[in-house]
């Protein structure tokens, strides 16, 4: 993927004033583009738009896409379009959308540079969405066309045929196709789950799907989020405690995601906070059946016992692995056993193979943390995978391979 000779001396010259109005741009952008087309407020999580971080996610991604095309030493920047096209296909995104958002965006440039925007920088800028758009939609294609999703109808609904309360505030819901085909997916993919809510506005949502074996029917574990610090509560999440029970119809996506287990024989440490305990579920059992003879060390964090899902499916699984080391930590509630300590989570003293694969799920905070940590214990960032959920402001930093 190249851009032109021209259009290349024109970003080089441009991508700092346009990395500096990047904001602006963009919450132009949005505005006038929800304005003039509201149906896609259906696409995107309202809540996101409102704390402004979707418009700066976008921005960020488009202007880490330039600088990569004008930056000759730039590492290879299709795992980060890889992961952006897993989340568009999981809520549907569909190529038309890319000329509308085009059109919105590159208007906005436009107005918010004025002067500074001659029609050849223009072009040059047209030219860099276009790159950036034509690669996700080639990739969102062929994602749609391997799930055998028709893009136009991406939604499929399924009904829950079981709903179980999983620890304070968390259920999970079982999910089986109306029309009864079982779409497979891949251990630590996620779906989105859409659901009209009372004001009248359709809401998305990824999940992280929690079942351990691909052919099952899919499990989706979730936490009701409860306003905190002027937040509201989550609307989706409340929703769906609210209202959805056995014979509920709920929209689900195709699965997608591409944090998933290796196949190597490296140690594996998988560490959670809170509800991120959701992938490490479906791993430890999809290991426990596949590959017990992996070295694991599960890590996890939790406020107390009562708000710790999933608890004991992790460790009937664990029971079933060759080596496995499990700790505990509880934030506010008492460290009772061996494997239970108070306080947040700390590694410092426990045995880490800086050969290890780590798999860090969890508040952002939460994993910026624990990786400072654990790069600090010497294992490379390449060795540490994560996926933020929301608008992926902690994108990974193609220059450095940090985050
Ligand atoms: N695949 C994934 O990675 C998944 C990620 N998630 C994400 O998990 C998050 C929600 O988790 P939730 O259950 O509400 O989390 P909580 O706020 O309940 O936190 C869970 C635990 O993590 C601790 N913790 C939080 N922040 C930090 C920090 N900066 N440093 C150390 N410890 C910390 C908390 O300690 P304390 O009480 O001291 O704050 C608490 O014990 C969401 O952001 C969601 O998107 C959800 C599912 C899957």
């Amino acid at each position: 993927m190249q851009l032109s000779t021209d259009s290349e001396v024109i970003v080089r010259a441009t991508a700092g004033v346009v990395a500096a109005h990047a904001d602006e741009i963009t919450a132009l952008f949005y505005r006038r583009m929800f304005e003039a087309h509201p149906e896609l407020l259906n696409v995107f999580n309202r809540a996101h738009q409102v704390q402004g971080d979707q418009p700066k996610a976008l921005a960020a991604s488009v202007v880490a896409f330039a600088v990569h095309l004008i930056d000759p030493d730039a590492p290879d920047f299709s795992p980060v379009m890889r992961r952006i096209a897993h989340r568009h296909v999981s809520l549907g995104i569909s190529a038309r959308q890319y000329t509308i958002v085009g059109r919105y965006l590159l208007a906005a440039v436009d107005d918010v540079l004025g002067d500074a925007i001659t029609p050849a920088v223009h072009a040059a800028w047209d030219e860099v969405y276009w790159l950036f758009g034509c690669s996700l939609i080639a990739e969102e294609a062929r994602l749609y066309a391997d799930a055998g999703t028709d893009p136009d109808h991406p939604w499929r609904p399924h009904r829950v045929v079981d709903r179980v309360e999983e620890a304070r505030d968390v259920i999970s819901l079982i999910l089986e196709p109306v029309d009864g085909r079982r779409a497979p997916h891949r251990i630590g993919q996620y779906v989105a789950v859409a659901v009209d809510l009372p004001d009248g506005t359709r809401q998305p949502r990824q999940y992280t799907i929690s079942s351990s074996t691909p052919e099952a029917a899919l499990r989706v574990t979730v936490k009701r989020v409860r306003g905190a610090d002027g937040a509201p509560d989550g609307q989706v999440s409340t929703w769906l405690h609210e209202n959805a029970h056995v014979g509920t119809v709920l929209d689900v996506s195709q699965p997608a995601g591409d944090l998933l287990l290796d196949d190597s024989d490296d140690a594996l440490v998988l560490i959670s906070a809170g509800i991120g305990i959701t992938p490490v579920a479906a791993m430890v059992g999809d290991l426990a059946r596949r590959r017990p003879e992996r070295s694991v060390r599960l890590f996890h964090v939790d406020r107390e016992p009562e708000t710790h899902a999933l608890v004991s499916d992790v460790r009937a699984h664990a029971q079933r692995l060759n080596d496995v080391r499990t700790l505990t930590w509880y934030t506010e509630g008492a460290a009772e056993g061996p494997a239970v300590r108070s306080g947040r989570m700390d590694l410092a003293g426990i045995d880490l193979p800086s050969t290890a694969r780590v798999f860090l799920c969890g508040p952002l905070p939460f994993m910026q943390a624990i990786r400072s940590a654990l790069t600090a214990r010497g294992i490379a960032p390449e060795r540490i995978e994560y996926e933020v959920f929301g608008p992926d402001l902690w994108a990974r930093q193609p220059k450095s391979g940090a985050a």
